[in-house]
């Protein structure tokens, strides 16, 4: 034993608590004020009865004996410094054994006693979750739990409801419930604590098998790049109480109750002592026999920080046991430490996260290198982004976004790549255009449709704003320069015309003949030069001919341009010319067309006061047989009613004056109902008419239009010299409405008024419409402007 005190145990520990008793017998037992070493009085001495001059003591050392301490005074001693441990991943044990009701149950749970004697167990716990706040900045910390007892056989799980037992075979089945925040591990544990078995005798809550609470610490620390994590266990075991049978403090327990608990405190003594000796068969023995110290094999060895804190009573009474006690504790005392060994283990999961992460980085930063470097990646554009971007670009070009997003120089080299292929196809088009030869002119029909077809094909071609007026910069030092080497040429396109490019470069408006001259000249000055050019060459005319397709193709392109309007006229000019010109007879149409609206408005102020007349005779008919039926009811209510021989009612002379005056009535109401008829029908055709005329006058506009600017000019305020054509127009249509229903229903002021709204909604909408689509001809003008002068300048 000697020997064993002096060996310094680190990883071991001992502690004794001495419950509080009325009679301490503190001349047996003596603590010393180093509150590590106690004194128990020799027992042969004190049965014996013998007075000895000189008593005799065992010697006792510990690492703490506490008497009288509070619960947290208890667990700042033995826990910190094992938690300390844990955290860095070695496992735990904290062991309360001891005498029966000497203050196991307390010192680890407490839960019978006020919030401030709360034990072990809850103590651990906040501490546990504190620390993971504390060092969330540097460890990942993830705390599992289980709860069992223990019997001599089986391992009970607390913390299932329902009663499940494992023997020592399947205690890998023993669950481990993962918690996130303090109370609801808390809660968990306080129900296992609900679950464990209680002696039936017992005036406190006694225990009468092993339990063990178990937290499983799992961190990995956030910065570490070899991604291991650390895993360790902590126990919290209150083994059953020790007892000799028949002693008085366990008289309430049955001796198989008493027997857990001694055999428990017996395997645990035996197992220390095999684990001092070291013996490695031994050890697996002995680990067989107990379930308990089984379903602790993990960490139960000298590399774990082991705390045993042992409970006793010292009055003469439990002497015995006392002594049985301390010697436990020396025992755990000459457990020798063994190196520390951390518990680690490789985090998969997290690993590949971080894998993922460094491949997804590394990719990264290898896209930002060949960008930097100037590499080509248009090998790694995928096929969609390759017909975004073409979209994009396409876009830009016709205006309709005005920047392109890239993000990369793959990207920007894409986007290059498709405007130089449109550059390209552009000047192929440019040198066919030049090939052509003379312009035929076609019908406006015709060229307007062959025009959509043609802005359709090149849309993309069309340019944005700023890029047409960097372009006319290009345009126009290209043009000084080839000012100076043509002069020869101009001279040979001589007349007061100049070249369409000087023009153009003087901000003169270029005419059609103007285009078309100067592409002769620049065809003469090649001819003359006898420049050939290398992709351009003019194919000789027969061949033109069977290549009917491209060639009037490539004609409708070249007349496109060449009938284009310089600038667009105003509405009101074109309107002005239009009636000035009377080329399409409108002063005669207008003629007529007054005319017609004349008698519109003369046949709707008849048809109106017509209709009152109609209104003014049903309401007097409506009158009269009011007047009738009342003289009837007022002969039946007297009595006055006379009759024939044949029975039938003899009428009075007022009324058959009434009956005649109805007859009468309704005879009129006919014959109005049949003049507004007439009326009616009668503006319909007129209406008809005027619409006919206002028709034919809008399309001779149109053709007007399409003959002189080669383009439609939105005009919808054309007739809007007569504003009752509009209200007639529509009024019309309401009497159309009125005919079919066949009714004669009144005209009345405020429907007039309500239509008249209605109009001017109608035509206020008309208008913008109109605005909108004269400005989208604009800017279609504008692009074939563009296009033209693209076509001039490559000449
Ligand atoms: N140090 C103490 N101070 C005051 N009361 C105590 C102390 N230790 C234990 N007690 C009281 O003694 C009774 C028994 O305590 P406890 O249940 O903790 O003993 P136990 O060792 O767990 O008993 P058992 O082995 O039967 O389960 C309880 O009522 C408890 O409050």
């Amino acid at each position: 034993m000697v020997r064993r005190l002096e060996f310094k145990c680190k990883n071991a520990k001992i502690y004794f608590r001495i419950l509080p008793l009325p009679k301490i017998c503190w001349e047996n037992v003596k603590v010393l004020d180093d509150k590590e070493t106690i004194y128990v009085r020799y027992r042969q001495e004190l049965e014996a009865s013998i007075n000895v001059e000189r008593p005799s003591y065992w010697c006792f050392k510990t690492d703490g004996v506490f008497y009288n301490n509070t619960q947290s005074e208890i667990y700042d001693t033995v826990v910190p410094e094992l938690l300390e441990h844990v955290i860095k991943g070695r496992h735990g044990i904290i062991f309360c054994f001891g005498q029966t009701g000497a203050g196991k149950s307390l010192t680890t749970i407490g839960i019978e006693n006020s919030y401030e004697d709360r034990g072990i167990i809850p103590r651990l716990i906040t501490n546990l979750f504190r620390l993971r706040e504390e060092f969330k900045n540097k460890f990942k910390m993830c705390f599992k739990l289980s709860y069992i007892e223990a019997t001599k056989t089986h391992i009970r799980d607390l913390l299932k409801p329902e009663e499940t037992n494992y023997d020592i075979h399947s205690l890998k089945e023993v669950s481990s419930q993962c918690f996130t925040n303090e109370p609801e591990m808390l809660k968990a544990v306080y129900k296992a604590e609900g679950r464990k078995t209680l002696s039936k005798n017992t005036f406190y809550q006694s225990h009468t098998a092993n339990s063990v609470m178990t937290i499983t610490v799992i961190s990995r620390h956030i910065n570490d790049s070899s991604l291991v994590k650390t895993y360790s266990k902590i126990h919290v075991v209150d083994l059953a109480g020790a007892d000799t049978v028949g002693n008085k403090p366990s008289m309430e327990k049955n001796a198989t109750e008493i027997g857990t608990g001694n055999l428990a405190k017996s395997h645990l003594e035996q197992f220390l002592l095999v684990l001092i000796e070291n013996i490695p068969e031994q050890i697996i023995v002995k680990q067989r026999l107990n379930i308990l110290i089984h379903y602790l094999k993990d960490c139960l060895n000298s590399s774990s920080i082991l705390r045993f804190i042992g409970h006793i009573r010292v009055d003469d009474e439990n002497l015995l046991i006392t002594l049985s006690m301390l010697r436990f504790g020396q025992i755990v005392r000459g457990l020798k430490p063994k190196k520390m060994k951390l518990n680690t283990c490789d985090d998969t999961e997290t690993k590949i996260k971080y894998l993922e992460a460094e491949l997804k980085e590394i990719k990264m930063q290898k896209d930002i290198d060949s960008m930097i470097h100037n590499e080509d990646l248009r090998n790694n554009i995928s096929e969609d982004r390759m017909n975004q971007l073409r979209c994009l670009a396409e876009d830009y070009l016709q205006n309709r976004v005005d920047e392109i997003a890239v993000f990369t120089l793959a990207d920007i080299n894409t986007i290059l790549q498709i405007f130089r292929t449109l550059f390209k196809q552009m000047e192929s088009e440019k040198s066919i255009v030049q090939d052509s030869g003379p312009v035929k002119y076609e019908t406006y029909s015709s060229r307007r449709s062959s025009s959509k077809s043609v802005i359709s094909q090149k849309s993309s071609r069309k340019q944005s704003a700023k890029s047409r007026d960097s372009l006319r910069q290009s345009r126009q030092m290209k043009e000084k320069m080839s000012k100076s080497r043509s002069l020869t040429a101009r001279s040979v396109s001589k007349g007061s015309n100049k070249s369409a490019d000087h023009k153009a470069a003087e901000g003169v408006p270029v005419s059609r003949l103007d285009v078309l001259n100067n592409i002769k000249s620049k065809e003469s000055l090649s001819k003359d030069k006898g420049v050939k050019r290398s992709k351009i060459s003019r194919k000789p005319s027969g061949s033109r001919r069977k290549s009917s397709t491209s060639d009037s193709q490539h004609e409708k392109i070249l007349e496109e341009t060449m009938m284009l309007p310089e600038t667009l006229p105003s509405p009101s000019d074109a309107w002005r010319n239009f009636i000035e010109s009377d080329l399409y007879n409108y002063n005669e149409l207008k003629e007529q067309m007054d005319e017609h609206e004349c008698q519109i408005k003369r046949l709707n102020g008849r048809y109106i006061e017509e209709v009152k007349k109609l209104n003014t005779l049903r309401e007097w008919l409506d009158l009269c047989r009011g007047k009738l039926c009342e003289l009837k009811r007022q002969q039946e209510l007297f009595g006055k009613i006379e009759r024939d021989e044949q029975g039938d009612i003899i009428k009075t002379e007022q009324e058959i004056a009434c009956d005649e005056m109805l007859s009468n009535g309704e005879r009129q109401l006919v014959q109005q109902q049949e003049t507004c008829l007439t009326i009616q029908t009668e503006l319909q055709l007129y209406l008809q008419l005027y619409n006919d005329k206002r028709k034919k006058i809008d399309e001779s506009f149109d053709a007007f239009c399409a003959e002189k600017y080669q383009t439609a000019v939105a005009m919808d305020n054309r007739s809007n010299e007569s504003e009752i054509a509009v209200y007639t127009l529509n009024k019309g249509n309401d009497d159309e409405r009125l005919l079919t229903q066949d009714s004669l229903v009144l005209v009345k002021d405020e429907k007039i008024n309500d239509l008249h709204a209605l109009n001017n909604e109608y035509e206020g909408l008309k208008l913008l419409a109109s605005k909108q689509r004269e400005q989208m001809l604009r800017q279609q003008c504008l692009n074939r402007k563009w296009v033209r002068s693209c076509r001039n300048e490559t000449k």
